[in-house]
This record gives structure tokens, C-alpha cells and sequence, in this order.
């Protein structure tokens, strides 16, 4: 499928490296702000120099690949940083499910990056500073129940593993939402600062009203050099240190939590294996240990072959088994029956990709989609056929815990 264009002008770039500017969310202006942020290192973007909604089906990340070079291909680009994520960039999210609607591609025209500690701005055509209102707290916030009520998700998490005792499927990763109305319109700046504060280690998004804080890489492209951060198998964090170990030490050897890990980490290999010279996946995963939950990680790398864009890998690797399941197909079709929602852009790819095909793109995990004063919050579990439904609930709560957090502080 090639991309519909419509009249896309050439776009005028100028990158200039610039004095450190301190923390970049606080450059971010109330209107779209888009954020790709951890340690305090990435970028934040403002204003649309060039925007698209990606048309659902399977072509859709070839879709997606032929827009943004028709975009890219024509630019004029001066650029003193000449490092990934200089010049111009998009932001991505796509959905989970590649039938929904929802996906899109925003080519920014101001952003701000700090990395390695140097810092650039770059900017599209007449790009700007604009000017930065205080940050708003959307006061009180309510919840309420999404598609599914809690016993009901349970029902649904005890069918599910019912199917996969039954022969049909190994796993199958089932998620959550809840709804959340705030007081005041709901600004992105403020949650973006509770969370890249309270969630260092994680990757603080926003994109198109997507927002979170998600653990999980799926792919970062540097040259030729692959990286990604598998996860699955998960333990809600204990009441103190010696709590907490014992949780760590029980996760690391609970056989359920270790098969569901090489799901995920079987679905990554079989994907990269093909497009990589050479691939590292370590033997044992180690622990990642976040405020709200620990979980069973493997870092992966590759060397990549020659011609692959971030977003070709990307294409190929959604949906890893850490969202959707074993064997795929199966897994996506029991997702769809049981849960009885759309995950929009929750558990999809959400990043960004420079003009030489560089670029960072997570799992939306631990994230809500914002509109005006209201949210939807979204949290999954990795079912086994040993799972217990209560556990899987009090798991998805830890989760939702990082959204509530950045919505109440
Ligand atoms: C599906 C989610 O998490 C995935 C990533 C890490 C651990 C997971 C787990 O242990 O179930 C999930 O596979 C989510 O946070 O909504």
C-alpha cells in the first residue's frame, strides 16, 4: 500500500546545538506536547510541522515507512548536531490491534534534545520557543470501571488460562481499562513531570494524548546496533527491603513467571534473528525493580543488517508475546473475544524515528490516553495456565498505579 500525500511542501530544518537547557519538560508549552524522556535524556516537541493519521489494515507500517520518507526525502536539513534524534524527527503511536483506528505520525516543528550531554534545538520553518504557562493540577480525580468490572476481568483471566490448559494456546496477555474523570481539563505537562520524576529508569511518553511511563524497549536503532528490553513476569513491589527480596528472589523462581518470560523473549529472538548479523540474548533474565513492581528482564542486542529503518523494525517485532501472546494469531483472537475492548494505542508502539532511520520506540504500557479532563487508563497481565485470576488482578493494579500517581501526584 503507498501513502496517500496530499500536498506536502519541502520542510525547512535548521538543528543548532544549544546551552544546556535543564530539565526539558519545563521548555514544553500546555498545547500537544509530545515527550520521549529518561534519565532526563530525549526529546520534547511542540507545534505540527506535518501530521497523518495512518490508515488501519496490515499495510500500515509500510503505510506509515512511505510518508515519512516522501516527508523526510524532500527536506532541507542544516544540522550541527549530526547525532539520533537531530534534525527533523516524528513521533509515532500505533495501535495495538492493526484493525483500529487511531494511529498517527506527527512530524513536530520545534524540539528540544538532550543527549550525552550535549543539547540541540531544532527547529521547522518559522519554529519557536513558545511562551510556557505554569502547569495546572487537574485537581480531583474519579474512577470508574472501563469495559470490564474487576470479578468480570477475573472471569476472563480464569477462561482464558481454562484455554490454554485446554491445548489451544501457551499464553495470552490480557489487559484492562478504567476510566478516570479529573476536575480540570487534564494538562500533560503535569503528568509527565510525576512520572519521568517517579519513573526515572522508565521512558516518560507523550504522543497524540498517549501518555505514560512504560519500562519496556522495544526497539532502539543506533546505526547499525539494536537494542531492546524484554519483559514478562511480574511481582508487585513488598512492604520493605527484605520483603521486597523475597519477592524477587520468588518471581526469579517461579517457574509460570519464567515460562511467560520466554515467550516474550522466543517471539523477540525469532523476529530479530533474521534481520540481525549477530544477536545477544542473555541465558537468565535479571530484575528490574520499579516503585510499583519488579520484573523478569532480558536486554537484548543486535547488530543490525544494512537497509533497516527503526520503523522496519518496529513493523516487525509488534506484537511481541510480552502484549499479545503464544502463538500470535491465537492469542490476538482469544484478546479480542475476552476482553471486550479496544486497547487503542495501549500496548502498541509508541516513539519516534529521525530522517536516517535512528530512533526509539516502546511498549505503551503503564499509560492512559488523555482527553480534555478525561482519561483511560489501560494494564495487562501475561496469563499462563497456572494463573490465579485474584493475583493477575492485584497485578494490574500495581500497574495502574503509575497513571493514578501521575493523575493524583
Ligand atoms: C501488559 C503489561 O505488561 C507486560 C510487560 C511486562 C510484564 C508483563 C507481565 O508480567 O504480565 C506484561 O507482559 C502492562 O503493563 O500492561
Amino acid at each position: 500500500m503507498r501513502a496517500a500525500l496530499g500536498s506536502t511542501r519541502p520542510l525547512v530544518v535548521r538543528t543548532a546545538l544549544v546551552a544546556d537547557p535543564g530539565d526539558l519538560l519545563t521548555r514544553l508549552p500546555a498545547a500537544a506536547p509530545h515527550a520521549w524522556i529518561r534519565h532526563g535524556e530525549g526529546l520534547v516537541a511542540w507545534g505540527e510541522a506535518a501530521r497523518v493519521s495512518v490508515p488501519p489494515g496490515p499495510g500500515r507500517f509500510d503505510w506509515a515507512r512511505d510518508w515519512l520518507s516522501s516527508v523526510f526525502a524532500g527536506a532541507h536539513v542544516d544540522d550541527e548536531a549530526h547525532a539520533p534524534g537531530s534534525g527533523p524527527v516524528a513521533f509515532g503511536s500505533f495501535t495495538f490491534d492493526p484493525a483500529s483506528p487511531g494511529s498517527v505520525l506527527v512530524v513536530p516543528r520545534t524540539v528540544l534534545a538532550r543527549r550525552d550531554g550535549r543539547a540541540w534545538l531544532t527547529t521547522i520553518g518559522e519554529g519557536r520557543l513558545d511562551e510556557i504557562t505554569a502547569p495546572r493540577d487537574p485537581g480531583r480525580i474519579s474512577y470508574g470501571d472501563g469495559s470490564l468490572t474487576a470479578p468480570e476481568w477475573e472471569h476472563a483471566v480464569a477462561q482464558a488460562a481454562r484455554r490454554i490448559r485446554s491445548g489451544r494456546l501457551e499464553k495470552a496477555v490480557l489487559a484492562r481499562d478504567l476510566t478516570a474523570v479529573a476536575e480540570h481539563p487534564i494538562d500533560v505537562r503535569v503528568l509527565l513531570s510525576r512520572l519521568a520524576g517517579r519513573f526515572p529508569e522508565c521512558y516518560t511518553f507523550s504522543c497524540a494524548g498517549l501518555v505514560g511511563a512504560t519500562p519496556e524497549l522495544l526497539v532502539r536503532r543506533t546505526g547499525e546496533t539494536v537494542e531492546s528490553l524484554v519483559l514478562a513476569g511480574t511481582t508487585p513491589r513488598g512492604t520493605g527491603p527484605a520483603d521486597d527480596a523475597a519477592r524477587g528472589a520468588a518471581l526469579f523462581a517461579s517457574a509460570k513467571d519464567r515460562r511467560e518470560h520466554a515467550c516474550a523473549i522466543d517471539s523477540v529472538r525469532r523476529t530479530l534473528a533474521p534481520l540481525c548479523a549477530e544477536l545477544k540474548i542473555p541465558e537468565e533474565p535479571e530484575l528490574l525493580v520499579l516503585p510499583n513492581v519488579q520484573h523478569l528482564a532480558s536486554p537484548v542486542t543486535g547488530h543490525l543488517s544494512a537497509g533497516l529503518s527503526v520503523l522496519d523494525v518496529v513493523a516487525a517485532l509488534h506484537p511481541t508475546a510480552a502484549v499479545g501472546g503464544t502463538p500470535t494469531r491465537t492469542a490476538l483472537q482469544v484478546i479480542r473475544e475476552l476482553e471486550g475492548m479496544d486497547r487503542a494505542g495501549y500496548a502498541g508502539p509508541v516513539g519516534w524515528i529521525d530522517s536516517r532511520g535512528d530512533g526509539e520506540w516502546g511498549i505503551a504500557l503503564r499509560c492512559a490516553q488523555i482527553e480534555g479532563a478525561h482519561a483511560r487508563l489501560f494494564a495487562g497481565c501475561g496469563i499462563m495456565g497456572d494463573s490465579d485470576p485474584a493475583a493477575e488482578l492485584a497485578e494490574a493494579q500495581a500497574k495502574f498505579r503509575v497513571m493514578q500517581y501521575a493523575l493524583e501526584g
